[in-house]
C-alpha cells in the first residue's frame, strides 16, 4: 500500500472530546429544578435552552407549560431530544449552531447549560440591547467567567455596556459532580436580569459605547487623566463632585450608576467636538 493511504494510527482517528464542545451534561435535577426557580418562568414565557444536548433542561422546563425553543447542533443530540419531545408540541428543537440563530422578535427567557467555550460570544448575542428581547437568563456557567462578570471593577467596555442593561449576580455553586463528564472546572448558576429602568436609551447606545471605549482604554489610569481629554478643568472638577469620588481613583473604579452619570454630565455641558467616536 503507498504510504500515503495507509491507515492512520487509531488516536488520530478518535473523536474530538465531548468537552471539546462543552459537552458537560446536567446529571442532577434539582439543580434544573432550582434554574427554573430561579428563573421564575411563567406559563406565558418563551424560554430558550442554549446547547439543549438531550434535553435535561428542556424536557423538565416543559412541565412548566411554556414554549421552549431548544437549539442544538450536535445532530445526535438533537435527533434524541427531537424523539424524546415528539408528543410535546410546546417544544422545538432547532439544530443550529446558537450564534447563527435569529433570536425571538418577542420578550424571551433564558435557562441554559452552556457550552463553556461560548460564553462571551453567546453574551454578546443576548446583551445587544439593540436587537435582543431578553428579560432574564439563569445559566451554568465557569465561575471565572461569572467573576469576571460581577466584578467590583469593570475594566471591559463591552462589560461596562451590558450591565447599563442587565442585573448579574451569581446564583450559587454547582458541584463538579453534578455533570457529566465532570468538568476541570468550577462552575456557577448566574442569573441575568433586565433592569426595570436601564441606565441607557437604547438610541444613545453607540454613543455612550464609544465613550466606554474612550474611557476604558487604560482602565488604571485615573478618572481625571482618562477624562481630562473630553471635560475641561472645571468641568471635570464638578463631574468628580457629582460622583462623589477622587478625581485620582483608577477609572476602572466606577460602576455603572456613575459611568451613566458621566455621559449624562458630557452629553448636557461638553461641545460634541470633545465627545469621543464618530458620533459628534
Ligand atoms: C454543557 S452541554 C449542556 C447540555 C444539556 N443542556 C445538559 O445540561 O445536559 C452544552 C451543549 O451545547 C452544545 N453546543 C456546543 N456548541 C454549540 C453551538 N455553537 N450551538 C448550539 N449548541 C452547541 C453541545 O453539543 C452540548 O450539547
Amino acid at each position: 500500500m503507498n504510504k500515503r493511504h495507509k491507515q492512520q494510527p487509531c488516536a488520530l482517528q478518535k473523536k474530538p472530546a465531548l468537552h471539546a464542545h462543552g459537552q458537560h451534561f446536567l446529571q442532577n435535577k434539582q439543580v434544573v429544578k432550582d434554574m427554573i426557580r430561579a428563573a421564575n418562568i411563567q406559563p406565558t414565557d418563551i424560554v430558550v435552552d442554549i446547547g439543549a444536548g438531550a434535553g435535561a433542561i428542556t424536557m423538565l422546563l416543559a412541565e412548566n407549560s411554556c414554549r421552549i425553543l431548544a437549539v442544538e447542533n450536535d445532530p445526535r443530540l438533537a435527533e434524541t431530544l427531537r424523539r424524546r419531545s415528539q408528543a410535546m408540541p410546546s417544544i422545538t428543537v432547532i439544530e443550529k449552531d446558537i450564534l447563527q440563530m435569529r433570536l425571538p422578535r418577542e420578550p424571551y427567557q433564558v435557562i441554559a447549560n452552556i457550552p463553556f467555550y461560548l460564553t462571551t460570544s453567546i453574551l454578546q448575542l443576548l446583551l445587544q440591547p439593540q436587537n435582543s428581547l431578553l428579560q432574564r437568563a439563569v445559566l451554568i456557567m465557569e465561575k471565572g467567567a461569572a467573576k469576571g462578570f460581577t466584578s467590583r471593577t469593570i475594566r471591559s467596555p463591552r462589560l461596562l455596556v451590558w450591565r447599563m442593561w442587565y442585573e448579574m449576580e451569581m446564583v450559587k455553586a454547582v458541584p463538579r459532580g453534578c455533570f457529566s463528564p465532570p468538568p476541570n472546572v468550577d462552575s456557577v448558576m448566574f442569573r441575568i436580569q433586565r433592569k426595570q429602568e436601564p441606565l441607557l436609551p437604547v438610541h444613545l447606545t453607540g454613543r455612550f459605547a464609544a465613550l466606554a471605549e474612550y474611557g476604558l482604554k487604560h482602565p488604571d489610569r485615573s478618572i481625571y487623566d482618562t477624562l481630562n481629554g473630553i471635560f475641561t478643568p472645571p468641568q471635570l472638577k464638578h463631574l468628580a463632585a457629582r460622583l462623589g469620588v477622587d478625581r485620582n481613583l483608577p477609572v476602572c473604579r466606577l460602576n455603572e450608576r456613575q459611568w451613566s452619570l458621566v455621559f449624562d454630565t458630557m452629553l448636557t455641558h461638553v461641545q460634541r467636538l470633545r465627545w469621543p467616536g464618530k458620533h459628534r
